[in-house]
């Protein structure tokens, strides 16, 4: 039985999703974790499970599970429990919300939620360091990043699979359906990020999240597809030698990592390399306009307002795809529009109220542009 002083107490934002059962999965295979609270949306069965699984006393949601403590809010909950870690697992920007409250409640964010440093990240990373919060991410090529990382770097390289359309004809993307999509050929993951795989979103969240986490300007971050997502990512030194993260995909790995660095306690099988293709091949402009669209933006002006549009639509935009209400290629025409109309007014962000009200902003667009496609 370890002493009480050295379990590490957890919560879980976002605990009946892929990462957080997953990193219920991982808690139950360490030792020295206790997770003191979750927070849910709407899956009160999974909650429940987890609950009584784990003998988790306190939680948030809307829901009654029917047992345990119920707290109105994310903020009640951590002032209650003082976690030692918390787990950020919640998509969305609503994700974006519990992050910047969890921040004030810890001493270690294990962030999935990757859209919190998209849309505020210089505002997360100022909280954290005043307040001397650890930032470890869980995304696999940030954990792959953070792992390799040492100060004489010239370079890094992520990685991307490229999504269920990467072997589709091209001219038939346009009019691929959710289940379609839903098919990602390496990663079982929740439905936003499965989406925004396919229309590389993601990766473009996932540049802006490794320029925010490693302080990299954006011609220093350079992306690949690697079909078997074997390889997570690279780092390249000034010596000229290359430090490559590899192994299988499966997000146990990087939450356990997040929750144990600096130690490695986790244990999986260990991949047969053969089984796995190294090859590094470029992405296709034609194949993900969006990504490159958001690449263009970046260089020419990284600022906080079109990031925020970009997360806001593209949420609303996959929320309408996979309700059937627009096209796979709507997303693009949505996103693009919403970020147009946000960016013309040169908006400046100067606190994260400005973030929130600039999110209202680009939602009430994204809304309406939107309703003009369902209208065609
Ligand atoms: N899945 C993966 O492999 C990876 C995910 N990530 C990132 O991790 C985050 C989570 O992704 P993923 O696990 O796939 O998402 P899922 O959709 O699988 O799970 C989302 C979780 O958030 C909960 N939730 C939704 N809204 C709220 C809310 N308002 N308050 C509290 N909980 C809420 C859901 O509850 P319920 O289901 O009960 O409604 C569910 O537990 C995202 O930011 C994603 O980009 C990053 C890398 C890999
Ligand atoms: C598992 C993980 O980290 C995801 O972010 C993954 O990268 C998504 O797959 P893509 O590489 O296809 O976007
Ligand atoms: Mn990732």
């Amino acid at each position: 039985m370890e002493e009480k002083s050295t379990i590490k107490k957890v919560v879980i934002l976002g605990a009946t999703g892929s990462i957080g059962t997953q990193t219920v999965d991982v808690i139950k295979q360490l030792e020295g974790f206790k997770v003191v609270g979750i927070s849910f949306g709407s899956n009160v069965e999974q909650a429940r499970k987890i609950m009584e699984d784990l003998k988790v006393d306190y939680y948030v949601s809307n829901k009654e599970v029917g047992f345990g403590k119920r707290f109105e809010n994310t903020q009640q909950l951590l002032e209650e429990v003082a976690p030692d870690i918390v787990v950020c697992a919640i998509p969305g920007f609503e994700g974006v919300k519990a992050t910047i409250v969890a921040l004030q409640y810890t001493k270690r964010i294990a962030l999935a939620t990757k859209e919190a440093l998209v849309c505020a990240g210089p505002f997360v990373k100022k909280i954290a360091k005043e307040k001397h919060v650890e930032i470890i991410p869980v995304d696999s090529e940030h954990s792959a990043v953070f792992q390799l990382y040492e100060p004489h770097i010239e370079k890094i390289l992520i990685t991307a699979s490229g999504g269920a359309v990467r072997d589709v004809p091209l001219k038939y993307i346009s009019d691929l359906k959710p289940s379609d999509i839903l098919k990602h050929p390496t990663w079982s993951m929740g439905g936003r990020i499965t989406v925004d795989s396919s229309t590389m979103v993601n990766k473009l969240f996932e540049v802006i999240e490794a320029h925010e986490l490693f302080d990299l300007e954006y011609d220093k971050i350079e992306v690949k597809i690697n079909r078997s997502s074997f390889i997570h990512g690279i780092v390249f030194l000034k010596d000229g030698v290359i430090k490559i993260h590899a192994g299988k995909p499966d997000m146990r790995i990087p939450i356990a990592y997040a929750l144990t660095y600096p130690e490695r306690k986790y244990h999986s099988s260990v991949a047969d390399v053969s089984e796995f293709d190294l090859l590094l091949s470029d992405v296709e402009r034609e194949r993900y306009p969006l990504f490159f669209y958001g690449l263009d933006m970046l260089k020419r002006k990284d600022d906080l307002s079109w990031r925020i549009a970009l997360n806001a639509a593209d949420e609303l935009a996959v929320n309408a795809f996979l309700s059937g209400k627009i096209s796979f290629k709507d997303i693009e025409t949505v996103v693009r529009k919403t970020i147009e109309r946000i960016d013309s007014q040169n908006i400046i962000i100067t606190s994260i109220e400005d973030v929130y009200k600039t999110d209202e902003l680009a939602r009430s667009y994204a809304k309406d542009f939107i309703e003009r496609e369902v209208q065609k």
